[in-house]
């Protein structure tokens, strides 16, 4: 049910992510009526969580729980509602806990025109971070979130 990536949530981004050369991904998320903010534009708000989403995905690449310390995104075109964004997202650096990433979005191909760019620190955590600070989670939900990471790291 990830508001970003979860498949079967309803008003979602539907994000998908593809593990790249090094520590890079490249991911996709295709706005709809759902994520619209002006009439026929994407939220700016949306916009971020689709590159929170794609960012995050990065952490699956070191093994390291983190959480989204700090983000900040530049729109740099209008996106239409109807448009597919490709985000190619990369771990810039790691120093201590912090992992310093960017990423840019473009329009309707991975060659298109540039409409976002962003980037984040995130901040690794304990494994117990989610346990302490959530709400009381299913088993299958924290085993679904391991079976993630073993998909990537066989
Ligand atoms: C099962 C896994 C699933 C993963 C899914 C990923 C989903 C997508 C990503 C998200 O949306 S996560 C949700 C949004 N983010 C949060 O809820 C984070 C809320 N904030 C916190 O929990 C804490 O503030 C945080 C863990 C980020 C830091 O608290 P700590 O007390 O652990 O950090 P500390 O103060 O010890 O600082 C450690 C280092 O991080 C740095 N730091 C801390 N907060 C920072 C911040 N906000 N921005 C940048 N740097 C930060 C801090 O300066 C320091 O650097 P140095 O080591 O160089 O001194």
């Amino acid at each position: 049910m990830c508001v970003g990536c979860g498949p079967d949530h309803p008003t979602g981004l539907h994000v998908t992510v593809t593990a790249g050369e090094g520590l890079t991904v490249s991911g996709s998320f295709t706005v709809t009526d759902d994520h619209q903010g002006a009439p026929g534009l994407a939220h700016g708000g949306i916009l971020s969580l689709a590159f929170d989403e794609v960012l995050g995905s990065l952490i699956w690449l070191i093994g390291e729980p983190a959480v989204t310390g700090h983000l900040e995104t530049s729109y740099r075109r209008p996106v239409p509602v109807g448009t597919t964004l490709y985000i190619g997202a990369a771990i810039d650096r790691v120093d201590g806990r912090k992992i310093y990433m960017s990423a840019s979005g473009r329009e309707n191909a991975v060659d298109g025109p540039v409409s976002v760019t962003a980037s984040a620190v995130f901040v690794v955590v304990p494994a117990t971070h989610f346990v302490e600070h959530g709400r009381a989670v299913a088993p299958s939900e924290l085993s679904e979130a391991a079976a993630k990471v073993a998909e990537v790291n066989p």
